[in-house]
């Protein structure tokens, strides 16, 4: 409650945030008051502020839209509140990547020895994976305030015990499909999570590790998996998509398999090739690595003690440019993973970025090519042609929403087409509340006209990670102070953002309910 407030305009406040939920996952009023067991014009009250309302009431309003409204203690959601405006300066590193972070726990499952990662992202999405691992008898440790993490896996798995809550809040759960089938002739798992961005398919992973001997039911809320031992695949394993983590399960099911395994139409993403490169290292001998063909020469017992040190996160870099771009500051963005960026950067280039980029090193792996880029104020336009992701190498699914926020400053009219997730593009609709003028053309495509006088207002985070960023990074840029809440989406994928870019010269106030 906040101190002081009235307690009609407190509940205008919940009001208004609870249709903001609501919405988001797109139900009517009546959707809602069903799932409440109450009327549509007792939920039209509750929008408008106008009905008391318990704490048993809060609380079953955001069990049904699986959204904490408010919370009391320092459990609680957490918020941001961010004062607009001042220019960012100084130098930031690009952690190491959620992404191959999760691939990398999961295929840590393959090791019968000691894994030792270095310099993990030490984000929710990661932890999750580890209460997941834990809960099944798994050794994790984190070693240093550099974030080496420390994994050791039993000899028998107590799959039983799977900690269900963690596994259906993240969707690399599924990535524990491959490893766990090695030695376990029948398992369930709890659904795959993770961001809301409409149906995302699990087929590909069915299809990919059928060959496997893997055959998977889903009913009641699981997949129940049964593995036949005698099953190999007799021919190139060919994916239906080129899907990142369905490429990381069909990787980790030939590594143990006993023999020469091809893979088709693989993914030659970063999080892929770092769990390429993490294989290698156990003696699994990879050929192809950053194709789309992979040839995978399997060793069926793994036991080795290593180390391994993940590549830096596209994806963030791609998040701090954007920052420095909207904020119309100058900042040094080190330690980016430029292979996975190239597109982006010849894109924005052609936007009327302005820039340096130093001369390329090696990523502790040895093998990504890095660089820093020094970002400057640029007067950007729009691009004569749309924007749209495509599987690498081609501009990264994951940095598509950046260009949204990054058009809005532009001058001129930009098309935004995310062809891939059925809900992405919709959130970006959020930028609206801070000014920007962005039109929904149908749920894959986006109009967005620049430039944009960014002004501050509360928002509640959409529910996903790049959108929800994308938001933040518009508050930063806003005049005023701006509120957003729920920040555990963001938390997923970054490693205490705020403070990082607080240490830029960003004004970002972290709090609770009380
Ligand atoms: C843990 C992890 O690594 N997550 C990443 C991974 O998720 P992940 O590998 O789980 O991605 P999905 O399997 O959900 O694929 C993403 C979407 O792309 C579509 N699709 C993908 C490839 C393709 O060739 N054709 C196609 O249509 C899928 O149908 C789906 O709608 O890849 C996504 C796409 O890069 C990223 O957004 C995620 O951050
Ligand atoms: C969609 C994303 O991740 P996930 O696959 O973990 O949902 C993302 O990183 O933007």
């Amino acid at each position: 409650m906040v101190p002081g407030m009235p307690d009609d305009q407190y509940l205008q406040r919940i009001g208004r945030l609870i249709r903001d939920s609501r919405k988001h996952r797109g139900w009517t009023q009546t959707q809602l008051a069903t799932a409440l067991g109450t009327s549509q014009s007792a939920v039209h009250r509750i929008e408008q502020g106008g009905q008391n309302l318990s704490l048993e009431m809060l609380t079953r309003i955001s069990d049904a839209l699986d959204s904490e409204i408010v919370s009391l203690g320092h459990s609680g959601p957490m918020h941001l509140r961010v004062r607009g405006g001042a220019k960012l300066s100084g130098s930031i590193d690009v952690k190491t990547s959620k992404n191959a972070g999760v691939g990398l726990l999961c295929a840590a499952l393959l090791n019968k020895g000691r894994t030792t990662l270095r310099r993990v992202a030490r984000i929710e999405e990661v932890n999750r994976i580890l209460e997941v691992l834990n809960s099944i008898g798994v050794k994790t440790r984190w070693l240093n305030e550099a974030n080496d993490l420390e994994i050791v896996r039993p000899a028998q798995l107590d799959l039983a015990a799977m900690d269900a809550e963690a596994a259906r809040r993240t969707r690399s759960i599924i990535m524990f499909l491959a490893p766990l089938m090695h030695d376990h002739e029948r398992f369930e798992l709890p659904y795959a999570g993770g961001c809301d961005l409409g149906t995302r398919t699990v087929e590909p992973h069915m299809t990919a590790l059928r060959p496997f001997g893997l055959e998977v039911k889903a009913t009641g809320g699981s997949y129940h998996a049964e593995v036949d031992g005698d099953a190999v695949p007799d021919r190139p394993v060919v994916l239906t998509e080129r899907g990142d983590t369905v490429t990381e399960n069909a990787l980790m099911a030939a590594a143990r398999r006993d023999g020469v395994t091809i893979i088709r139409n693989a993914s030659p993403n970063y999080m892929v090739q770092d769990v390429c490169f993490y294989l290698t290292a156990l003696g699994v001998q990879i050929d192809g690595i950053g194709t789309t063909t992979l040839t995978v020469h399997g060793v069926p017992n793994i036991e080795r003690d290593i180390d391994y040190a993940p590549s830096e996160d596209p994806i963030e870099a791609m998040s701090l440019i954007a920052a420095a771009l909207v904020t119309e500051s100058e900042i040094t963005v080190q330690r980016v993973p430029v292979e996975f960026l190239e597109i982006e950067l010849a894109l924005l280039e052609e936007m009327g970025l302005d820039y340096d980029r130093s001369a390329e090193y090696p990523a502790a792996n040895g093998h990504t090519r890095l660089v820093d880029l020094t970002i400057r104020p640029s007067t950007l336009h729009a691009p004569l042609d749309k924007i749209h992701p495509m599987p690498f190498p081609g501009l990264n699914i994951d940095n598509l929403p950046f260009f949204a926020v990054i058009a809005a400053t532009a001058q001129g009219q930009t098309l935004i087409h995310d062809w891939v997730y059925e809900n992405r593009a919709v959130y970006l609709t959020e930028l609206t509340k801070l000014g920007a003028r962005v039109t929904l053309l149908d749920p894959h495509r986006v109009y967005v006209e620049g430039p944009t006088r960014w002004s501050g207002t509360e928002v509640i985070c959409p529910p996903a990670l790049r959108p929800a960023v994308v938001v933040l990074i518009a508050m930063l840029a806003a005049k005023g102070t701006s509120v957003l809440r729920n920040v555990y989406v963001i938390n997923r994928g970054y490693e205490q953002l705020a403070d990082r870019l607080n240490l830029l010269g960003a004004e970002i106030e972290t709090f609770r309910d009380l």
